[in-house]
C-alpha cells in the first residue's frame, strides 16, 4: 500500500493511545503560550521554529532535562486546564476516542500547584473532552523515577487521597538506569489493592531484567516501552503466555537515542515472538511525530497493509483498560472503517 494512501487510511482510522505523557504532549502552540506567560524566565524557547531545535536530545538524560524544563512552565491549575485540553484536541484530530494519559502530579504539585486543584484541572478538562470531542480520557499516575522514593509515597497520597474518577492505573517513567524498580514494591502493591493497574515503564532504556522486575515486584500487567524484552526469548515467551502487552513507541526510542537506528527496532521480533502489543506516541510534540505517524511507522517495520493496521488499532482497544462497552462500541467503529476504507 502506497505511503500516502496508508497515511490517509490511518488518519481516518479510529484508535486508542495507551502511553502518551501529559506534559510531553504540549504541543508547540500550547509551549509557546506558556513560555511566553514566563517570558525570560525559562529556557524554554516561544519561537517553533527555535522549539523544535530545543526538542532535540543527545541522550535520555538529555530528554528528561528537557521534559522537566517544560513541567517548569505550568505553574498553576489553569495552566494545567489548557494543557489537558489541548492534548485532548490534538488526540480527537487524529481520530482517537479512547486515551490513557500518563500524567506525573508530583512534579506539578512539588512546584506548587495544590493536588486538589491539580485534579480538578484535569478532570474539568476530562468532562469537557468527552462532552465537546467524543474522547474518552483516562488517567495513570506515574511516579517520576529521577524523583526517586520521596516522589513514589506523594504520587500513591495523592492518588488515593484525591482518587479523580478518570483515575484508572498507577505508573513509573523517569529513567531507568540508576533507578531500580523492586524498590517501587511497596508503592504498587498499596495501588493495586486499591484497585489501580500497574503500568510502569521498563526495558526502554535498560535490558530485560528491568521487564522481569517489573512483572515480578510490581505486578506489571502492561509494560511501559519493554523493547529491550527482545533480548530474552525466555521473557519474550512469558509476555506472551501471559498476555502482558507491550506499549511499543518508536519514534520515541529513536528520539531517545533507546534505540540507534529505527532499522535496528525489535518490534518485528517482539510481534512475532507472539507478544501483544499496542502503538503509541509517549511524548509526540517532543519527538516530533503523531500516534497517526506512528501507526506508518510500525506498519512499516511490520510490513502492515491496511487490513494489518486496522488490527493494530483493534489491539491498542482490547489491552485497554476502557470499560467493556468502550471497548465494543470501538471495535465496532473499527470493523466499519476498515470495511469501506
Ligand atoms: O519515554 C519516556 N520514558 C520515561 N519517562 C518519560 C518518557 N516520556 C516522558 N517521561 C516522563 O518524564 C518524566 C520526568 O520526570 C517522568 O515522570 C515520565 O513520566
Amino acid at each position: 500500500m502506497a505511503k500516502d494512501d496508508l497515511a490517509s487510511f490511518v488518519a481516518g482510522l479510529p484508535k486508542a493511545e495507551l502511553h502518551v505523557h501529559h506534559v510531553g504532549s504540549a504541543s508547540p502552540r500550547i509551549v509557546a503560550e506558556l513560555a511566553a506567560r514566563h517570558e525570560g524566565r525559562s529556557p524554554v524557547p516561544a519561537d517553533p521554529a527555535l522549539l523544535a531545535e530545543y526538542f532535540t536530545f543527545t541522550d535520555f538524560a538529555h530528554f528528561i532535562e528537557v521534559y522537566l524544563s517544560v513541567v517548569d512552565l505550568i505553574r498553576d491549575a489553569e495552566d494545567v486546564r489548557t494543557l489537558t485540553y489541548g492534548v485532548a484536541q490534538d488526540l480527537a484530530a487524529q481520530q482517537v476516542r479512547y486515551a490513557e494519559l500518563t500524567v506525573t502530579p508530583y512534579s506539578s504539585v512539588n512546584r506548587g500547584i495544590p493536588a486538589e486543584a491539580f485534579c480538578e484541572a484535569i478532570e474539568d478538562a476530562r468532562i469537557a473532552a468527552e462532552k465537546e470531542l467524543g474522547l474518552v480520557l483516562r488517567w495513570c499516575f506515574d511516579i517520576p523515577g529521577e524523583a526517586g522514593l520521596a516522589s513514589a509515597e506523594q504520587t500513591l497520597r495523592i492518588a488515593l487521597d484525591q482518587r479523580p474518577d478518570g483515575l484508572i492505573s498507577f505508573g513509573l517513567g523517569g529513567p531507568e538506569i540508576g533507578v531500580p524498580r523492586p524498590q517501587f514494591k511497596p508503592y504498587f502493591d498499596q495501588a493495586r489493592a486499591a484497585g489501580l493497574r500497574s503500568v510502569p515503564h521498563a526495558g526502554e532504556t535498560t535490558g530485560a531484567q528491568t521487564v522481569w522486575d517489573a512483572i515480578r515486584e510490581l505486578g506489571a500487567e502492561r509494560i511501559g516501552h519493554g523493547i529491550h524484552a527482545a533480548q530474552d526469548p525466555e521473557l519474550l515467551a512469558y509476555l506472551g503466555e501471559h498476555g502482558i502487552p507491550l506499549e511499543v513507541c518508536p519514534t520515541s526510542n529513536l528520539r531517545t537515542r533507546a534505540v540507534a537506528d529505527l532499522a535496528e527496532h525489535p518490534l518485528a521480533a517482539i510481534v512475532a515472538a507472539g507478544v501483544p502489543v499496542s502503538v503509541n506516541s509517549d511524548d509526540p510534540p517532543m519527538f516530533g511525530t503523531t500516534l497517526n505517524n506512528e501507526y506508518v511507522v510500525a506498519a512499516r517495520l511490520l510490513d502492515l497493509d491496511a487490513a494489518g493496521v486496522a488490527e493494530l488499532a483493534r489491539q491498542g482497544v482490547r489491552h485497554s483498560f476502557a470499560s467493556e462497552q468502550v471497548k465494543s462500541t470501538l471495535l465496532a467503529e473499527i470493523d466499519s472503517y476498515a470495511a469501506i476504507a
